[in-house]
Protein backbone atom coordinates (compact mmCIF):
# COMPACT_ATOMS: atom_id res chain seq x y z
CA UNK A 1 0.00 0.00 0.00
CA UNK A 2 1.27 3.50 -0.67
CA UNK A 3 2.43 5.67 1.70
CA UNK A 4 -0.74 8.79 1.82
CA UNK A 5 0.91 12.61 2.45
CA UNK A 6 -1.68 15.08 2.89
CA UNK A 7 -0.03 18.55 1.03
CA UNK A 8 -1.49 20.80 3.66
CA UNK A 9 -1.24 23.55 6.77
CA UNK A 10 -4.38 23.30 7.55
CA UNK A 11 -5.05 21.72 11.05
CA UNK A 12 -8.93 20.86 10.32
CA UNK A 13 -7.99 19.05 7.25
CA UNK A 14 -5.65 16.60 9.38
CA UNK A 15 -8.29 16.25 11.90
CA UNK A 16 -11.08 15.52 8.82
CA UNK A 17 -8.59 12.44 7.58
CA UNK A 18 -7.85 11.31 10.95
CA UNK A 19 -11.26 11.35 11.11
CA UNK A 20 -12.13 8.32 8.88
CA UNK A 21 -8.75 6.49 10.30
CA UNK A 22 -6.67 7.15 7.38
CA UNK A 23 -2.78 7.54 8.66
CA UNK A 24 -1.37 9.73 7.01
CA UNK A 25 1.73 12.42 7.05
CA UNK A 26 1.63 15.79 6.99
CA UNK A 27 4.02 18.25 4.46
CA UNK A 28 3.29 21.41 3.55
CA UNK A 29 3.44 22.75 -0.38
CA UNK A 30 3.92 26.12 -1.07
CA UNK A 31 2.16 27.15 -4.04
CA UNK A 32 1.04 30.44 -5.73
CA UNK A 33 -3.16 30.93 -5.17
CA UNK A 34 -2.96 33.92 -7.39
CA UNK A 35 -6.47 33.00 -9.55
CA UNK A 36 -6.10 33.46 -13.27
CA UNK A 37 -8.03 35.98 -15.04
CA UNK A 38 -11.46 35.27 -16.04
CA UNK A 39 -10.98 31.53 -13.93
CA UNK A 40 -14.25 30.54 -12.42
CA UNK A 41 -14.44 29.40 -8.94
CA UNK A 42 -14.56 25.85 -9.35
CA UNK A 43 -11.40 25.90 -11.70
CA UNK A 44 -10.07 27.93 -9.41
CA UNK A 45 -10.38 25.24 -6.47
CA UNK A 46 -9.61 22.75 -8.77
CA UNK A 47 -6.69 23.81 -9.85
CA UNK A 48 -4.94 24.87 -6.46
CA UNK A 49 -5.94 21.08 -5.13
CA UNK A 50 -3.91 19.51 -7.39
CA UNK A 51 -0.98 21.58 -7.90
CA UNK A 52 -0.83 21.36 -3.60
CA UNK A 53 -0.84 17.69 -4.72
CA UNK A 54 1.69 17.53 -7.67
CA UNK A 55 3.99 19.88 -5.22
CA UNK A 56 3.78 18.09 -2.61
CA UNK A 57 4.72 15.15 -4.45
CA UNK A 58 7.38 16.52 -6.17
CA UNK A 59 9.04 17.38 -2.97
CA UNK A 60 9.13 13.96 -1.81
CA UNK A 61 12.86 12.43 -1.95
CA UNK A 62 11.16 9.04 -3.05
CA UNK A 63 7.99 9.44 -4.92
CA UNK A 64 7.89 6.30 -6.13
CA UNK A 65 5.17 4.77 -3.67
CA UNK A 66 3.79 8.00 -2.33
CA UNK A 67 0.36 9.10 -2.72
CA UNK A 68 -0.30 12.93 -2.07
CA UNK A 69 -3.60 14.48 -1.33
CA UNK A 70 -3.89 18.31 -1.80
CA UNK A 71 -7.33 20.01 -0.74
CA UNK A 72 -8.44 23.82 -1.44
CA UNK A 73 -12.10 25.67 -0.42
CA UNK A 74 -13.72 28.82 -1.45
CA UNK A 75 -16.44 30.97 -0.15
CA UNK A 76 -18.30 32.20 -3.55
CA UNK A 77 -21.05 34.64 -3.74
CA UNK A 78 -22.43 36.17 -6.88
CA UNK A 79 -19.77 34.59 -8.36
CA UNK A 80 -16.87 36.38 -6.46
CA UNK A 81 -14.30 34.06 -4.36
CA UNK A 82 -13.88 35.39 -0.91
CA UNK A 83 -10.86 34.22 0.43
CA UNK A 84 -8.99 34.48 3.80
CA UNK A 85 -9.37 37.60 5.09
CA UNK A 86 -6.41 39.90 4.31
CA UNK A 87 -7.11 42.03 7.80
CA UNK A 88 -9.49 42.86 9.82
CA UNK A 89 -11.34 45.28 8.03
CA UNK A 90 -11.53 42.65 5.17
CA UNK A 91 -13.07 39.76 7.27
CA UNK A 92 -15.89 42.59 8.97
CA UNK A 93 -16.71 43.38 4.88
CA UNK A 94 -17.21 40.23 3.67
CA UNK A 95 -19.05 38.35 7.01
CA UNK A 96 -21.48 42.01 6.80
CA UNK A 97 -21.81 39.99 2.71
CA UNK A 98 -22.65 36.75 3.76
CA UNK A 99 -25.19 37.97 6.77
CA UNK A 100 -28.78 37.20 6.24
CA UNK A 101 -27.75 35.53 2.93
CA UNK A 102 -26.88 31.92 1.55
CA UNK A 103 -23.52 31.77 -0.30
CA UNK A 104 -21.42 28.37 -1.92
CA UNK A 105 -18.75 26.69 -0.58
CA UNK A 106 -16.60 24.66 -3.11
CA UNK A 107 -13.92 22.29 -1.75
CA UNK A 108 -11.61 20.51 -4.10
CA UNK A 109 -9.77 17.44 -3.55
CA UNK A 110 -6.79 15.88 -5.36
CA UNK A 111 -4.64 12.97 -4.80
CA UNK A 112 -1.28 12.56 -7.47
CA UNK A 113 1.14 9.36 -7.47
CA UNK A 114 3.89 8.42 -9.72
CA UNK A 115 1.56 8.02 -12.68
CA UNK A 116 -1.73 9.94 -12.49
CA UNK A 117 -3.25 12.86 -10.67
CA UNK A 118 -7.24 12.63 -10.12
CA UNK A 119 -9.43 15.44 -8.42
CA UNK A 120 -13.27 16.58 -7.34
CA UNK A 121 -15.31 19.63 -6.61
CA UNK A 122 -17.50 19.62 -4.38
CA UNK A 123 -20.08 22.41 -4.04
CA UNK A 124 -22.30 23.28 -0.78
CA UNK A 125 -24.97 25.87 0.37
CA UNK A 126 -24.78 27.88 3.68
CA UNK A 127 -27.24 29.75 4.77
CA UNK A 128 -26.19 32.93 7.57
CA UNK A 129 -28.89 34.13 9.75
CA UNK A 130 -29.03 38.18 9.94
CA UNK A 131 -25.67 39.12 12.20
CA UNK A 132 -25.00 42.51 14.01
CA UNK A 133 -22.18 44.62 13.71
CA UNK A 134 -21.61 44.33 17.44
CA UNK A 135 -21.48 40.70 16.83
CA UNK A 136 -19.24 40.52 13.89
CA UNK A 137 -16.48 42.80 15.53
CA UNK A 138 -16.90 40.32 18.77
CA UNK A 139 -16.53 37.32 16.16
CA UNK A 140 -13.53 38.96 14.41
CA UNK A 141 -11.95 39.64 18.44
CA UNK A 142 -12.33 35.69 18.95
CA UNK A 143 -9.31 35.36 16.12
CA UNK A 144 -11.37 32.74 14.84
CA UNK A 145 -11.86 34.29 11.11
CA UNK A 146 -8.39 35.19 10.80
CA UNK A 147 -7.20 31.86 8.25
CA UNK A 148 -10.74 30.94 7.32
CA UNK A 149 -12.13 30.85 3.34
CA UNK A 150 -15.12 33.42 3.88
CA UNK A 151 -13.95 34.44 7.13
CA UNK A 152 -15.47 32.38 9.52
CA UNK A 153 -15.48 28.40 11.00
CA UNK A 154 -19.10 26.33 10.68
CA UNK A 155 -17.36 23.47 13.08
CA UNK A 156 -16.04 26.80 15.58
CA UNK A 157 -17.97 29.43 17.11
CA UNK A 158 -19.32 30.66 13.34
CA UNK A 159 -21.77 27.85 14.22
CA UNK A 160 -24.20 30.43 15.63
CA UNK A 161 -24.54 32.51 12.05
CA UNK A 162 -25.69 28.88 10.25
CA UNK A 163 -29.16 28.99 10.14
CA UNK A 164 -28.96 26.11 7.12
CA UNK A 165 -26.19 23.56 5.51
CA UNK A 166 -27.31 21.72 2.20
CA UNK A 167 -24.51 19.52 0.51
CA UNK A 168 -21.44 18.44 2.37
CA UNK A 169 -20.70 19.29 6.28
CA UNK A 170 -16.98 18.15 5.99
CA UNK A 171 -16.33 19.56 2.46
CA UNK A 172 -17.50 23.10 4.68
CA UNK A 173 -14.90 22.15 7.02
CA UNK A 174 -12.53 21.87 4.34
CA UNK A 175 -12.32 17.92 3.33
CA UNK A 176 -15.64 16.40 2.00
CA UNK A 177 -15.07 12.83 3.45
CA UNK A 178 -17.38 10.57 0.93
CA UNK A 179 -15.75 11.77 -1.61
CA UNK A 180 -12.20 11.36 -0.23
CA UNK A 181 -13.25 8.08 1.02
CA UNK A 182 -13.86 6.82 -2.81
CA UNK A 183 -10.58 8.85 -4.06
CA UNK A 184 -8.46 7.05 -1.35
CA UNK A 185 -10.01 3.67 -2.23
CA UNK A 186 -9.16 4.55 -6.21
CA UNK A 187 -5.54 4.60 -5.47
CA UNK A 188 -5.77 1.71 -2.90
CA UNK A 189 -5.65 3.44 0.51
CA UNK A 190 -8.34 1.89 3.00
CA UNK A 191 -10.51 3.89 5.28
CA UNK A 192 -11.56 2.67 8.57
CA UNK A 193 -13.49 -0.23 7.12
CA UNK A 194 -10.81 -2.16 5.70
CA UNK A 195 -8.01 -1.19 8.57
CA UNK A 196 -6.85 -4.07 10.48
C1 LIG B 1 -15.68 27.92 5.26
C2 LIG B 1 -14.69 27.33 6.22
C3 LIG B 1 -13.33 27.30 5.97
N1 LIG B 1 -12.45 26.76 6.85
C4 LIG B 1 -11.00 26.71 6.58
C5 LIG B 1 -10.52 25.38 5.96
C6 LIG B 1 -9.20 25.77 5.37
O1 LIG B 1 -8.18 25.60 6.34
C7 LIG B 1 -9.38 27.24 5.06
C8 LIG B 1 -9.46 27.45 3.57
O2 LIG B 1 -8.21 27.78 3.06
P1 LIG B 1 -7.40 26.87 2.03
O3 LIG B 1 -6.55 27.82 1.23
O4 LIG B 1 -8.31 25.94 1.30
O5 LIG B 1 -6.48 25.99 2.97
P2 LIG B 1 -5.31 26.37 3.98
O6 LIG B 1 -4.43 27.45 3.41
O7 LIG B 1 -5.89 26.64 5.34
O8 LIG B 1 -4.49 25.03 4.06
P3 LIG B 1 -3.64 24.30 2.90
O9 LIG B 1 -3.72 25.12 1.63
O10 LIG B 1 -2.25 24.21 3.43
O11 LIG B 1 -4.30 22.96 2.75
O12 LIG B 1 -10.59 27.68 5.66
C9 LIG B 1 -12.90 26.22 8.04
O13 LIG B 1 -12.09 25.73 8.86
N2 LIG B 1 -14.24 26.22 8.31
C10 LIG B 1 -15.17 26.75 7.47
O14 LIG B 1 -16.37 26.73 7.78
Amino acid sequence: MATLYLASGSPRRRELLAQIGVPHITLIASIDETAQPGEAASAYVERLAREKALAGLASLAEPADACVLGADTAVVLDGRILGKPADRDDALATLEILSGREHEVLTAVALADASRCESRVVASRVRFRAISRAELESYWASGEPADKAGSYAIQGLGAVFVSRVEGSYSAVVGLPLLETAEMLAGFGIPCWQHLG
